[in-house]
């Protein structure tokens, strides 16, 4: 059994074969109710400001981890341009946090007093664990790409055809639903499988992990637009 999985994984590439394996998780995460409310247009407003806010402090949790994964790239990557790409989506951080203040004040949610709910605190705890010397370069890679991958989609099955998003949360989808944050997420995969190829098997046992991680907390994190609803 070990075995066959293996060559499968040679045929279609790693990733793809985890997400084979583990479709039902990541399809929890990337169709999600609070996901599916946006397409059907019934989303209530109360849960979008809700996940703004919280959003607005994961991505201010998310930079700093990005800085990591810069640095790991730097001190442990046999291709010069990660770097590049990484660099890229970090500094692509910085107008992403100013939309987020521009979408929260058109909203009226005052982000200077937001705490960070328990879903939240639990996944830039996991994000503090992957910051740390000993997770490897390989893994943090893996994470990354996934925890874009959800939201890019996410947000892209909410500008595809049927879809009845509201056209005030236009704006929302495109940001991470929109091509150029496809082919971003695309390069962070290339990236993931081309390090998981030369992977010890402890290192491809934990990047498989990492990957279920994000998915659990992926969908913890849209549960938290229901609490307040
Ligand atoms: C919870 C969460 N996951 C992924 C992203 C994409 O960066 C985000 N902004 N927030």
């Amino acid at each position: 059994m070990e075995e066959r999985m293996k060559a499968e994984e040679k045929k279609i590439g790693i990733v793809e074969a985890w997400l084979r394996k583990h479709r039902l998780q990541f399809t929890g995460a990337i169709r999600h109710p609070f996901v599916l409310s946006i397409r059907d247009g019934s989303i209530d407003m109360a849960s979008f400001k809700t996940w703004l806010a919280q959003d607005y402090l994961f991505v201010r949790a998310f930079v700093p981890f990005v800085a990591s994964v810069l640095i790991k790239a730097w001190k442990e990557s046999d291709d010069g341009s990660d770097m590049e790409v990484i660099l890229k989506g970090m500094a692509s951080l910085e107008d992403e946090i100013s939309w987020f203040k521009r979408e929260a004040s058109k909203w009226d949610v005052p982000l200077s007093d937001v705490a960070p709910q328990q879903a939240n605190i639990n996944y830039c705890r996991f994000l503090e664990k992957l910051m740390g010397p000993e997770t490897q370069y390989t893994e943090v890679i893996t994470a990354f790409w996934a925890i874009e991958a959800v939201y890019q989609e996410s947000f892209a099955h909410l500008l595809e055809e049927g879809s009845k998003a509201p056209p005030e949360l236009k704006e929302t989808c495109e940001r991470w639903g929109n091509e150029g944050f496809g082919q971003y997420c695309q390069s962070l995969l290339k990236i993931a499988t081309r390090r998981l190829q030369k992977a010890s098997d402890h290192q491809i046992k934990r990047s498989e992990l990492a990957l279920l991680t994000v998915l659990e907390l992926e969908v913890e994190f849209w549960n938290m637009s229901r609490v307040n609803a």
